[in-house]
């Protein structure tokens, strides 16, 4: 398959997005490129002194505008939906990876409350005022990752920091299909897709364990990574291009790391409907927030 390159971003001028962990990597880039071309973009933020250090940084006919955001915590999640407002496009950007076992304020398990449960919340309680598009930062480590619903703490299997982030990249993926199937079955327009950023020198892998492999394999990463550009583009082609629902965009190209933005494909685990209501229903148990359109 060849894929033309794909680096332009369509006008943005009168669009108003938000983007979570917006102060690195690819949230801070695809949160640029948007006020670059014109967009106003909340940067959903753990630090506001950073994510103003961020929106300084950020030019164009756009403008940046910072709100704390802690999406693992529930109830800060809960806070940030009440304050955002109206948005065309909510990008559930981000993440951590290979954190030593741990539990959420709300006592989910780091990774799950991190990269999943607090962007399902956040989604469903700002589903009322997006206009277009939910986008999902997923990643191709979903291929790897097993969701045992029944277990989602890892209490009855020994915790594997890399098993508990692809679990919680499946649980992107599941996340995907699940809500655009409900929201297609409701008869509402909104899209979600999906975005595999290819493998990308970020800070991503900073915080992951501290033995020799995981030295290695963070060292690896920053030596062999895309640029943060590139690692963005499937993220602002899912987010600005016309593409339908439930689409999952990833760099084609040789192994992970360059290609530009097309649909990718997915695992069999993240196109299972059964997989998807379970992984779901446990969400909305956890998070005590289900689909209202209203
Ligand atoms: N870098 C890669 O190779 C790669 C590959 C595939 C997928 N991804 C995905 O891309 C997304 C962005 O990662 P990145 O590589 O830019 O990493 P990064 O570490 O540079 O950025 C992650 C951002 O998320 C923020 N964040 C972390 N925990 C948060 C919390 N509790 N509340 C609010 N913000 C929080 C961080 O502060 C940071 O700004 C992640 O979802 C990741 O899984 C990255």
């Amino acid at each position: 398959m060849s894929v033309r390159p794909w680096t332009a971003v369509p006008d943005q001028r009168g669009r108003r997005f938000v983007v979570t962990g917006a102060t690195s990597g690819i949230g801070l880039m695809t949160a640029r490129v948007l006020v670059h071309r014109g967009a106003e973009v909340v940067l959903g933020v753990r630090n506001v002194e950073k994510g103003a250090a961020a929106a300084d940084r950020m030019t164009g006919p756009g403008r940046a505008v910072v709100e704390r955001l802690d999406v693992s915590d529930l109830a800060s999640v809960e806070a940030f939906a009440e304050r955002v407002g109206d948005v065309d496009v909510l990008v559930n950007n981000a993440g951590i990876l290979g954190v030593a076992q741990g539990t959420s304020v709300d006592g989910v398990e780091l990774h799950l409350a991190t990269n999943h449960l607090g962007h399902h919340a956040l989604a469903l309680r700002m589903l009322p005022r997006i206009g277009d598009r939910v986008v999902v930062v997923s990643s191709n480590s979903h291929r790897h990752g097993e969701l045992d619903v029944s277990d989602l703490g890892w209490q009855r299997r020994p915790y594997k920091p890399y098993a508990a982030y692809a679990a919680s990249k499946l649980a992107n993926m599941l996340f995907l299909l699940e809500l655009q199937r409900r929201l297609t079955q409701d008869g509402s327009t909104l899209r979600v897709t999906g975005a595999h950023p290819g493998s990308t020198a970020t800070a991503i892998t900073a915080s992951s364990g501290h033995g020799f492999f995981s030295w290695l394999g963070s060292w690896g990463h920053q030596l062999v990574g895309m640029p943060a550009w590139r690692g963005a583009l499937p993220t602002l082609y899912a987010a600005t291009m016309d593409v339908p629902g439930n689409s999952y965009i990833g760099p084609h190209g040789p192994g992970e790391f360059l290609g530009w933005p097309t649909m990718v494909g997915r695992s069999a685990a993240a196109a299972d409907p059964a997989l998807a209501r379970a992984c779901w229903d446990a969400s909305v148990e956890l998070s005590g927030v289900g689909l209202s359109l209203r």
